[in-house]
């Protein structure tokens, strides 16, 4: 029933908690869990969060939020989420949770607790996301717990977005390494929705990527490829088909590293198709489905689904309008009109009319597409419109310039 169940076929590294623990599983109870107020002694090699992308610097963090942290609090990365509660992917390490454990981790859903209510209500880029790192509180035997608070995030997929005439941001996938922009091969490759969705991913502080999907459909898709190259600088384009199999082992690669990509596209992109090719199975049958007016099944939540040799997919729904924010992200979108204007003649050069305007003499002896020019000139102009509504609280967040301020976390304050 969970896609995002624990991975099927890595070995388990530590025993199974439902031999051992005396909370075992069939005793479901209210009693919380009672670790020790330290850090869990787990050598990295044996810890199962690794696959997941727990690191060194994740377990800094964790070492530094413990003291304050309620009894029996544990790091869990978010699968799915929901208003007021969330599926948190936890150990089961130290017999923590007892219910039906069998390769380390364990899906536990766990409602907000009062400080982590608190900290929504001051600030909704609060809400725990897929993807994100959380102090869970588990309850022994039972699959259910209390999330805390969210871990600061390193890399977030924002989404700007106005309700009741305020603006806030919407993560839509949290600590991914890699953003891959998913676009099909065919029918056509649409190039300003991938420089739209690449200003997304460069903002959101992880890698951007562009992953062609359906490279089995075009005569010639080397040739699209390296086209679609041309308006991605900076960014690795793969064309991989889903249904062979090819061009994907960049991706697997990185998986296996521990990493966590995470994937923006149009609906129809190709995205469940590659997430099932990735993970291995067909995920999206048993869940994350809705089959819409025309019976098509159609990805409506965000979901962080295990990849079975390590690393983790998240997945976003087809977005169909993305407010984007973060204007910053431009400069890399479009890096060879940035290189060009900084050989204007006049420093605040809009590259319109202005004599010497290095910019236009490009578009002018062909180096440089028109469509390429329209393509940022459009974006930016959405972008600025976006920046008048959007607060400064929530573009210091996309452009990573600045903490989040965390006031309401006063139970525990996270230390510098
Ligand atoms: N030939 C071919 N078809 C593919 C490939 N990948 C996806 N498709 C087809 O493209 C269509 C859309 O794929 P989906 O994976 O459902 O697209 P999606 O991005 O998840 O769409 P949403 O769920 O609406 O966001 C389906 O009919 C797939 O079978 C591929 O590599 N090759
Ligand atoms: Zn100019």
């Amino acid at each position: 029933m969970s896609s995002a169940s624990p991975r099927p076929s890595r070995p388990s590294s530590t025993s199974p908690a439902s031999s051992s623990s005396p909370s075992a599983a069939g005793t479901p109870g209210p009693a919380l869990l009672a670790l020790p107020a330290g850090a869990p002694d787990i050598p990295p090699s044996a810890d199962p969060l690794v696959p997941l992308g727990w690191d060194e610097s994740w377990r800094q963090t964790w070492a530094d939020l413990l003291a304050d942290a309620p009894t029996g609090a544990v790091p869990g990365r978010v699968a799915r989420s929901g208003r007021g509660r969330c599926d948190v992917l936890v150990a089961t390490h130290d017999g923590a949770v007892s219910v039906a454990p069998d390769d380390g981790v364990v899906t536990v859903t766990a409602a907000w607790a009062p400080a982590l209510e608190r900290a929504v209500a001051a600030d909704p880029v609060q809400v725990p996301a897929a993807g994100d790192w959380v102090v869970v509180v588990p309850v022994a035997g039972a699959r259910t717990g209390a999330v805390e608070r969210v871990l600061p995030r390193r890399t977030a997929v924002v989404r700007a977005q106005v309700a009741r005439g305020s603006s806030y941001g919407q993560v839509l996938a949290a600590n991914a390494d890699v953003v891959a922009v998913a676009e099909g091969m065919a029918p056509d490759v649409d190039l300003a929705r991938i420089e739209r969705l690449l200003a997304l991913a460069w903002s959101s502080g992880a890698e951007p990527y562009v992953v062609l999907t359906k490279a089995d459909l075009p005569a010639e898709p080397d040739v699209l490829a390296a086209e679609v190259a041309e308006v991605a600088p900076g960014a690795p384009v793969l064309a991989v088909s889903a249904l062979t199999g090819a061009g994907l082992e960049p991706l697997r690669d990185r998986l296996r590293g521990g990493a966590t990509v995470a994937l923006v596209g149009a609906s129809g992109a190709g995205k469940s198709t590659l997430l099932n090719a990735l993970v291995g199975g067909d995920v999206m049958s048993t869940r994350a489905l809705r089959v819409d007016g025309k019976g098509r099944h159609t990805t409506v939540t965000r979901e962080l689904h295990l990849v079975p040799g390590g690393g983790a997919v998240l997945d976003t729904p087809g977005l169909r309008t993305i407010g984007l924010a973060g204007e910053e992200a431009l400069d890399d979108v479009f890096a060879e009109i940035e290189d060009l204007a900084s050989r204007c003649r006049f420093a605040d050069c809009a590259h319109r009319t202005e004599p010497g305007c290095a910019v236009l003499a490009a578009v002018e002896d062909g180096t440089l597409p028109q469509r390429r020019l329209d393509s940022h000139r459009k974006l930016l102009r959405e972008l600025e419109h976006q920046a008048a509504r959007v607060d400064s609280r929530l573009r210091a967040e996309l452009t990573g310039r600045a903490r989040v301020q965390q006031r309401a976390y006063r139970r525990y304050p996270l230390r510098p």
